[in-house]
């Protein structure tokens, strides 16, 4: 890997002392890190290199999967600097600009630089927009920058955002982060459909019944109202996460796919999402909201007594829908989607369930086969099971589940933020969010976005510590299915 300098804005930030130190630090560990590297934090604050190594230090005692003491940590730190920066003072870029050089100098390394925005999205535009105008992004290596979602708040502010980006970077320099895309078990997702001829031929609408994506979440609002009121799990999880892995799940790939390749798989399918209408949403999508409950054993507050929710929010924390691919493959295959916070257990999973070739073909047999269904979790736990029939000689011939189970050892596996931040800097963009799927993936549910905003659609309550609203099973049951 080529050496590079490594521009952090907001250093002092709760992503980067969670998620990017830690992140940093295995790949140098796991020598996925160039031999000479360079690391510059910036913040607002006047703050001595030492001490932001001391507190970069101290993230990794705390958030690191590896343990960060003695010489390892000390030599990973030695890369780092800190400059103070305001993102709307041009004078701090070009003193960011000239200690960038002189640290390249000093290390005998190019240009390449990678500038990773892990600051509220609103700076984003001016932050690219002063790279570039200071010539931070004009030397003779690669740039490349790196961004956090929300990618826009709807359709035309996701356009918005991409024009002021495009000012600066190419699509190619862009690496847009959506962390589900790191998770091992969804990359693991193109690898099980080339590498096992057995599930590549049942990857159909011939085969498969119906596909469910969960992504059920423990947490409430946390500390983050703020940000979540204005948002909703439709934006925070829906739009992103959920129709990535959708894509990730329907695509066909080839083996040894390039990223562009990846890419455009990955559109047709986002583009091939049937469009809804308005007036349409409510026999589709399902949203909720959580009332007072249970967090396993402990009393907690609905979302409208939480601290900094607006008491009459009709905010959604919990969206369901039902989503249909018109493609060859995947025409009258129903997708079925789901995501909430404050539900009984913390649990993301696909599940695929394949046809029933039993019932169908006797219906007098009296035997109650259940469907053949392909679960492949995600978090926490990581792993494949595939349930089949078969018949029990012990039980007088009774047919029976019996299930296929892998499960991964994922305590040494690496995180997402170390997949991802390693792929950027190998300038391998699988695995990032393309602005095509972005761009589309809010065409689609922005009339979803109106409807809620305009209240056509119903607000479902569930207790907190439930599986969601009643609503969102009958949206199975209407189809004669119901969630795994
Ligand atoms: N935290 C998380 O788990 C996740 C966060 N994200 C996204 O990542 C981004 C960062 O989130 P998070 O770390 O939680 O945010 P924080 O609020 O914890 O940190 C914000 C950072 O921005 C810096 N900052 C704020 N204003 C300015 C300014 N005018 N000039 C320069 N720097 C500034 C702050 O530095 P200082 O105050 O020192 O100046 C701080 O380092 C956001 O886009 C968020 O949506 C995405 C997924 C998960
Ligand atoms: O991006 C987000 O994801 C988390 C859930 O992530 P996971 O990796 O724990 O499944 C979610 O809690 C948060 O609201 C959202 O912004």
């Amino acid at each position: 890997m080529e050496a590079m300098t490594f521009v952090l804005f907001g250093a002092t930030g709760d992503l980067a002392k969670r998620k990017i130190y830690p992140a940093l630090y295995n790949l140098f560990i796991d020598h996925k890190l160039p031999a000479e590297f360079s690391v510059f934090g910036l913040g607002r604050k006047e703050i001595a290199d030492v001490d932001f190594q001391a507190s970069v230090r101290e993230s990794l005692a705390q958030f690191s999967r590896r343990p960060a003491d003695g010489e390892r940590v000390e030599s990973f730190l030695r890369a780092f600097r800190y400059s103070a920066l305001n993102v709307n003072n041009t004078e701090d870029y070009q003193k960011l600009l000239s200690a960038v050089e002189i640290r390249e100098k000093e290390l005998g390394i190019p240009e390449n630089r990678m500038f990773y925005l892990s600051v509220a999205p609103e700076f984003f535009g001016t932050i690219a927009h002063h790279i570039h105008e200071n010539g931070l992004g004009a030397g003779k290596g690669w740039r490349r920058l790196i961004i956090e979602k929300p990618f826009g708040h709807d359709l035309e502010s996701a356009r918005a955002l991409h024009q002021q980006l495009s000012k600066a970077f190419t699509e190619e320099e862009i690496y847009r982060i959506d962390h589900y895309l790191g998770k091992p078990m969804i990359q693991n997702l193109e690898v099980l459909g080339y590498s096992n001829p057995v599930l590549q031929a049942l990857w159909t609408n011939r085969y498969i019944a119906n596909v469910q994506i969960t992504a059920n979440e423990l947490v409430g609002v946390e500390e983050r109202a703020a940000y979540f009121d204005q948002t909703g799990t439709i934006r925070d999880m829906f739009q992103n996460h959920m129709l990535q892995i959708l894509m990730m799940v329907t695509m066909h790939l080839p083996q040894r796919s390039t990223p562009e390749e990846v890419q455009s798989k990955k559109r047709t399918i986002v583009e091939s999402l049937r469009p809804m209408s308005k007036e349409e949403v409510g026999s589709q999508i399902v949203r909720g909201q959580y009332t007072a409950g249970m967090n396993g054993s402990v009393p907690v507050q609905g979302y409208l007594d939480e601290h900094g929710v607006a008491p009459d929010s009709t905010n959604d924390t919990y969206v369901a829908g039902r989503i249909w691919i018109d493609t060859p493959f995947w025409n009258d295959v129903p997708f079925y989607i789901r995501t909430g916070k404050r539900t009984h257990e913390k649990s993301t999973k696909i599940v695929i369930e394949f046809k029933e070739p039993l019932k169908i073909s006797t219906e007098a047999n009296q035997d109650e086969a259940e469907p053949n269904l392909l679960t492949i979790e995600i978090n926490p736990m990581e792993s494949i099971t595939l349930k089949l029939n078969t018949r029990n000689a012990g039980k007088g011939g009774k047919i029976e589940p019996v299930l296929m189970n892998f499960t991964t050892n994922s305590k040494d596996a690496p995180e997402a933020y170390e997949n991802l931040i390693h792929d950027a800097l190998r300038g391998d963009a699988t695995f990032f969010a393309h602005w095509d799927e972005v761009e589309l993936s809010w065409k689609w549910i922005q009339p979803a976005l109106e409807a809620f905003e305009e209240n056509l659609i119903p607000l479902h309550t569930y207790a907190a510590g439930t599986n969601g609203p009643k609503a969102a099973h009958d949206l199975l049951a209407e189809d004669g299915f119901k969630w795994w």
